[in-house]
């Protein structure tokens, strides 16, 4: 496919989403582009020059608020013809996600609302829109209450105080303000919701400079918003920041990578256009993606190019003809239900058209999302008899969770407000299977689900996905490397459960000629589904390789006169010696990886491998990291580099223990001079691709586990766990 491209856009943006572009399309540029790079200055147009042109991969166009490029367009005057916002394309997008150019006057703001909502929202239900707003000045509240509300009776708007405190006069630089809107949002998801954001950038710029963890917030608060859009009837966005990977001399905005990662769920390339007068078009440039990506939102903007210019007046005319067509009501109204159901999904957004050749189910724990989610976290967790065998254990898991949960709570406030897991499980996920259908074409269309063991989406929800989705072969993928009957272990129990379960209704049902199964679901048993399992990875050299990548970068930060010294301090979350004892192998497994990444460093430093977040007061396996690090410390060893080797993405242990308890307080103390932690593996490119060899790699095998798997603990007692072997390892009929 080739882009017509004759941007106006921030070449902030532009710059960096190149290489995407580049790598899906043929571009040309155009004259109105090139008028525009003639307005830029000069470095600038050099650059851009060079470089041609970019779009943006989002759920949103982007823009951001680039002062330079705010002074050429303010010699402009931009119009934006409301013919765009046309009725039919409007109300019959399945989800409405509108681009709202910046440069909207008040009047052009009240204009776009009075169509755009009251077309939406015609019909017999009352509505409630929460009406949240960043920017005073660019337009006026209370002039879209007044049109709107005078116009139907129907619709409340609620106006958060809240947020009018902290933005209004803090001039929308408020983090926490902005965290209790999102929360306020999420709890109230029964309403229509309107989120306006006008540059985004400029809300989150003043922390983009301080450190990792008010970055991690920021990018949790990005993440919750990319979530909502979906999950939401209605979030209008102008002004998110997209992909900033790359520093430039020429626009540095951040160098951040991690600040990509809003946009990706579902791919809409929208790119402004101008036409010689200045006016301002839409153009959906993600046919391509669209086909590849299956997404849910539909509108053409192709379809809105029609420009003309419409008055108030016309526009109070068509919205009165709108009321009386019955025609438009009934499409509304269907649209209003289906808005409102919109399912929150455990996996990429793919359409249930589209048959799933190979299912992946991600296995992990989970972490609360937000701190209101950690009591749940914390009672799945206690309850878990594979993880925590405990007395009286429907009692005392549910006594301990409420134990631990305000301290829980607030650990978790600390790192943003919740657990990013879920955030980087979806990237992951979504990278994974990109890869897949490129390198295994035989075995696509790949779909990934995410089964979490503590949180949603639970594995019990992955699992009845895929036994809609019905796909020919179904892999289970742990995301612990090493393998642990507390941590993988407990995973594949659960999907053993899950088909015992549904086996035995099956029986009942056969001999009770009842039927269990809800029909019009079409759940089966699944005998059909070819089954297999990748129980562990610890030495994959895609994994090692990662590993060593992140090292390195971090070990560079350390100053070269003390480089060599450094100690390496792997830390992996440790385990009772109850469960050491009965021969688990989790800590082989660990130590496997660590000698694969020494090996690969050529052992450039020294190094050893400790064991962190111990719970409750039995015996758990040491060294234990905060141990490691004061003993270091005495012994003169004043330069530690931690590095997380047992989980992939970054988790309370990493974000809390490491970075807070350890580097922050403990090695103050202690005396350590220099503290580092190396970043988790997150979304690292080399990471995400190990992820899809691993899984093209046992595609090919035949294989169905390791050889490992079939064999239980020399001291097992856990019948689970036979029965998880039976599942997984014997019978053919179940593979
Ligand atoms: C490979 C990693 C992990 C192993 C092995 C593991 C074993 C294990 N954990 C507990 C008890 C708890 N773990 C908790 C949190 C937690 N555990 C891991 C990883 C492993 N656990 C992670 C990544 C997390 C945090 C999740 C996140 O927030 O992102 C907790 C909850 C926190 C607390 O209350 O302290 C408990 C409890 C046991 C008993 C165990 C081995 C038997
Ligand atoms: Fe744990």
């Amino acid at each position: 496919m080739s882009i017509l491209l004759n941007s106006i856009d921030c070449p902030c943006l532009t710059n960096d989403c190149l290489h995407i572009l580049n790598e899906h399309y043929s571009i040309q540029t155009t004259n109105d582009f090139a008028l525009w790079l003639i307005k830029s200055s000069d470095d600038r147009t050099k650059y851009l020059s060079s470089t041609i042109i970019q779009c943006i991969q989002s759920c949103m166009i982007a823009h951001t608020a680039n002062i330079q490029y705010r002074q050429i367009s303010n010699s402009n005057s931009y119009k934006l013809d409301y013919s765009l916002f046309d009725n039919e394309t409007i109300l019959n997008a399945q989800r409405h996600l509108i681009f709202i150019y910046e440069y909207f006057n008040q009047n052009q703001w009240n204009q776009f609302f009075n169509m755009f909502l009251l077309r939406l929202f015609l019909g017999n239900e009352s509505i409630k829109i929460n009406y949240i707003n960043t920017n005073i000045s660019l337009f006026d509240l209370n002039s879209f209450y007044h049109d709107y509300c005078c116009l139907s009776d129907k619709i409340f708007l609620h106006r958060n105080d809240l947020f009018e405190k902290y933005f209004f006069f803090n001039q929308c630089f408020h983090l926490e303000a902005f965290e209790n809107q999102l929360d306020f949002i999420e709890n109230n998801q029964d309403s229509f919701q309107i989120l306006i954001i006008d540059d985004f950038f400029s809300l989150i710029k003043p922390y983009l400079g301080l450190d990792r963890r008010i970055k991690g917030k920021i990018l949790q608060l990005t993440y919750r918003l990319n979530r909502l859009a979906q999950k939401q009837s209605i979030l209008i966005i102008n002004g998110i920041i997209l992909n900033t990977k790359k520093r430039t001399r020429n626009f540095p905005i951040t160098d951040d990578t991690r600040f990509d990662s809003f946009h990706a769920d579902q791919l809409i390339l929208l790119q402004s256009l101008t036409n010689i007068e200045n006016e301002i078009y839409l153009k959906n440039l993600n046919k391509k993606s669209q086909d590849k990506h299956l997404i849910i939102s539909k509108f053409d903007l192709d379809d809105w190019m029609k420009i003309s210019n419409v008055s108030s007046k016309m526009l109070s005319s068509q919205l009165k003809t709108c009321l009386s067509s019955n025609v438009i009501k009934e499409i509304v109204l269907s649209r209003i239900r289906m808005m409102s159901t919109i399912p929150s999904t455990s996996s990429n957004q793919q359409s249930d058209k589209t048959q799933v050749n190979t299912g992946i189910i991600l296995l992990n724990m989970g972490g609360p999302e937000t701190v209101h989610d950690v009591y749940d976290f914390l009672n799945r967790l206690f309850s878990d008899k594979d993880l925590i065998p405990l007395p009286m254990q429907k009692k005392l898991g549910p006594w301990i969770a409420r134990r631990r949960t305000p301290g829980i709570q607030e650990q978790y406030a600390k790192i943003g407000g919740g657990s990013p897991i879920k955030m980087w499980t979806d990237k992951q996920g979504q990278g994974m299977v990109k890869l897949l259908d490129q390198m295994s074409p035989s075995t696509a269309p790949h779909k990934y689900y995410i089964g979490f063991r503590y949180v949603k989406p639970l594995t019990e929800m992955a699992l009845d996905e895929i036994e809609k989705d019905r796909p020919k072969r179904v892999i289970a993928f742990t995301q612990y490397p090493q393998y642990s009957c507390s941590t993988t272990g407990s995973s594949l129990n659960a999907i053993a459960r899950y088909y015992a379960e549904k086996n035995k209704k099956a029986q009942i049902e056969k001999s009770n000629k009842i039927s269990y199964f809800d029909e019009s679901k079409d759940v089966k048993p699944a005998e059909d589904l070819k089954w297999s399992v990748i129980d562990r990875w610890q030495t994959h050299p895609g994994l090692i390789s990662a590993f060593v990548e992140n090292i390195r970068n971090e070990l560079d930060k350390f100053p070269a006169h003390v480089r060599n010294d450094v100690v390496i301090l792997f830390s992996a979350h440790s385990l009772p010696m109850k469960v050491v004892n009965r021969g688990d192998p989790y800590p082989a497994e660990v130590a496997a990886t660590v000698q694969g990444v020494m090996e690969s460093l050529n052992f450039s430093n020294p190094y050893r491998l400790v064991w962190q977040s111990k719970v409750g007061p039995s015996a758990w396996l040491g060294c234990a990291t905060d141990n490691a690090i004061e003993g270091l410390a005495k012994n003169n060893r004043r330069h530690i580099l931690l590095v997380p080797i047992a989980f992939t993405s970054d988790h309370i242990e990493t974000l809390h223990e490491l970075d807070i308890e350890y580097s922050q307080h403990l090695a103050v103390t202690a005396g350590v001079e220099t503290i580092r932690r190396c970043a988790s593996l997150n979304d690292s490119p080399i990471f995400i691709k190990a992820m899809a060899d691993i899984v093209s790699k046992h595609l090919q095998s035949q294989r169905r586990h390791t050889v490992q798997l079939p064999l239980r603990c020399p001291g097992c007692m856990n019948t689970s766990c036979e029965q998880m072997r039976q599942f997984f390892c014997s019978s053919p009929s179940k593979s």
